[in-house]
C-alpha cells in the first residue's frame, strides 16, 4: 500500500478525535502544531489530554461514540483501544467524504500520520508506509540532529529575497545558487 505525502491544508478543517487515551493524546500533540479546530469525545480521557484541552480551549464531549458526532467534520481521527468499535465506525464512514484514520487499521485509513519534524515554516515527515513506526520516529531524531541550527534565519533571508524580486528565470537561478551555497558551506 502506498501513502502520498502531500501537505493538507488545514484552514477551516473540522478535526474530530474519537477516543481520549495516551494514542489519541500523541495524535492530538501532532495535530496541534497545524489546527486548533478539535473535538475530542470520550467517556474517560487521561489527565495530560484535559490540561492540553485547557490550554487549547479544544472541545471536549464526554460520551462514547455515536454517528450523529460525525456531521459536519473533514477529518476523523479514531483512536480507540477496540478493533471491533474502529472497525465500525471504518464500516459506517467508508463512503462518507471526509478523511479518516483508525489507529489500528492502516488499510482502513486514508490516511496515516508520519513522525513530523517541525521548525518554524520547515515541515519534515517521515513515514515507513506504515512498516515501522519505530523507525520512523528514530530517523525523524537522527535527521534532526542534521538539521542546521539557522536553517530558518537563512529560509527568512531566502523567503524576502523570493518576495522582493520579480518572478521570473533570473530569480530562480539566483535562489538556486543562493541555496546551493548554503548547503555547500555546510559540508566544509
Ligand atoms: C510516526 C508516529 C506518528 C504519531 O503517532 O503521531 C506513528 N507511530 C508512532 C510511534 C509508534 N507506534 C507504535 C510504536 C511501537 C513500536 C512499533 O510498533 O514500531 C511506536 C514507537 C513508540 O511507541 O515509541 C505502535 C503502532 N503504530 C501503529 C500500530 C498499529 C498497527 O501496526 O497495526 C502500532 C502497533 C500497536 C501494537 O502493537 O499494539 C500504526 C501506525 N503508527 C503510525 C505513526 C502510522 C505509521 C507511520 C509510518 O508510516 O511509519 C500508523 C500505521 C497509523 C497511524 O498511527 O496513523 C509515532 C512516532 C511519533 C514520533 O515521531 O515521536
Ligand atoms: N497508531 C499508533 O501509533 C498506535 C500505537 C500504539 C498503539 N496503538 C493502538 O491504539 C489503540 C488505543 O491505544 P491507547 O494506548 O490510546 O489506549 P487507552 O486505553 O489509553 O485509551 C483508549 C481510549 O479509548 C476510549 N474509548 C473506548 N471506547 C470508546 C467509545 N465507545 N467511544 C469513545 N471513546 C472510547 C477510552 O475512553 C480511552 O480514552 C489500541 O488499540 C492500540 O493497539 C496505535
Amino acid at each position: 500500500m502506498n501513502y502520498l505525502p502531500i501537505l493538507l491544508n488545514m484552514k477551516n478543517k473540522k478535526i474530530l478525535v474519537v477516543g481520549g487515551g495516551v494514542i489519541a493524546h500523541r495524535k492530538i500533540l501532532c495535530l496541534l502544531e497545524f489546527s486548533i479546530n478539535i473535538t475530542i469525545i470520550s467517556k474517560e480521557i487521561t489527565k495530560e489530554l484535559s490540561e492540553i484541552i485547557h490550554k487549547y480551549k479544544l472541545t471536549y464531549i464526554q460520551d462514547n461514540y455515536n454517528k450523529k458526532y460525525l456531521s459536519n467534520i473533514d477529518i476523523l481521527v479514531v483512536a480507540v483501544n477496540n478493533l471491533k468499535l474502529q472497525e465500525e465506525i471504518y464500516l459506517y464512514t467508508k463512503d462518507r467524504k471526509f478523511l479518516c484514520n483508525f489507529v489500528d487499521f492502516k488499510e482502513y485509513s486514508d490516511f496515516i500520520f508520519p513522525s513530523i519534524i517541525k521548525q518554524g515554516d520547515i515541515s519534515i515527515s517521515i513515514s515507513t508506509n506504515g512498516q515501522s513506526p519505530a523507525i520512523a520516529k528514530e530517523l525523524k531524531n537522527y535527521i534532526k540532529s542534521l538539521i542546521p541550527l539557522n536553517i530558518n534565519e537563512f529560509l527568512n533571508s531566502m523567503k524576502d529575497l523570493r518576495n522582493n524580486l520579480p518572478k521570473g528565470e533570473k530569480r530562480m537561478s539566483l535562489l538556486r545558487k543562493k541555496a546551493q551555497e548554503y548547503f555547500n558551506s555546510l559540508k566544509k
